[in-house]
């Protein structure tokens, strides 16, 4: 298994976000996390990258514990994530961004690297070309001079996969990469999540758009209430009463069929 998540539960004063849930991840699946809003998805993934701490429960990566790691270590060890917020530097430019992910292994030095020191030229450069190879692969390869901030928004959540994928993770977790695209943009991005899964990375993704998720997971979770409904195929899922009652429900037959 590349990530095992064993009895989280994480409190927020009353609030249970989310009660015992565990599963397991293997290498090389795209494993789905799907839930109505506040269902407790993206605490889930703050709690398996420390950015917050789990009330209790643990998470296994490549078979060691790592919670209680700091965020920045829980990266070195090859875990890496997009935001359901962007979270670009607007004002750099698209290579720049991507180059940037390429630092995040390392605890500090990121901006000078960036900017050039003289001593660092050599890896500046190997980090470049593979900078410049992952703008190919999301397919902005002709904007890297561009500022992130004059992407359009289906351009901005590649390049933050792009700049996830320059730390070259095991594991990538997506947090709603659809969100806000049209059809063509989800469909070159449930291509390029395809590539990035052949390339022989795992994949942990949040995602609303039911078809997207169908046709893209291995195997899907179904949180409801901070409470795991149902784990198993799209199918199995499809075909879950208590997932098509809980969660489905009325939008079934449109989202679903
Ligand atoms: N920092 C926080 N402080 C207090 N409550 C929080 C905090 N973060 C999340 N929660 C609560 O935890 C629950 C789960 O939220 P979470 O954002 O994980 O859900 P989600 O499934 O990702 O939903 P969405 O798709 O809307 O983002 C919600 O009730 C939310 O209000």
């Amino acid at each position: 298994m590349v990530l095992e998540v064993r009895n989280i539960t994480k409190r927020y004063g009353g609030i249970t976000a989310l009660k015992d849930i565990s599963f397991s991840i293997r290498q090389g699946e795209v494993y789905g996390l799907i839930g109505p809003n506040g269902a407790g998805k993206t605490t889930m993934f703050n709690c398996i990258t420390n950015f917050v701490e789990p009330t209790s429960g643990e998470v296994y990566f490549k078979g060691e514990n790592i919670t209680g790691l700091k965020p920045y270590k829980i990266t070195e060890r090859g875990i890496c994530r997009t935001y359901q917020n962007i979270r670009l530097f607007p004002q750099m430019t698209v290579l720049q961004n991507v180059m940037v992910g390429g630092h995040s292994r390392l605890s500090s030095g990121v901006f000078k690297r960036v900017f050039r020191m003289k001593s660092q030229k050599h890896e500046e450069k190997r980090l470049m070309e593979r900078a410049k190879e992952l703008l190919e692969l999301v397919g902005l390869g002709q904007m890297e001079k561009l500022f992130a901030e004059n992407l359009s928004y289906g351009q901005q959540r590649r390049l933050e996969i792009a700049r996830a994928l320059a730390a070259s993770p095991t594991l990538l977790l997506l947090d709603e990469p659809a969100a806000g695209m049209n059809e063509t943009e989800t469909e070159n991005l449930y291509e390029l999540i395809k590539k990035i899964q052949s390339m022989g990375v795992t994949i942990l993704i949040i995602e609303y758009d039911m078809s997207l998720v169908m046709r893209l997971c291995d195997r899907i979770a179904v949180l409801n209430f901070g409470e795991k409904l149902a784990e198993g195929t799209p199918e199995e899922i499809q075909n879950d009463p208590a997932v098509i009652e809980a969660y489905l429900g009325k939008e079934e037959e449109e989202t679903i069929a």
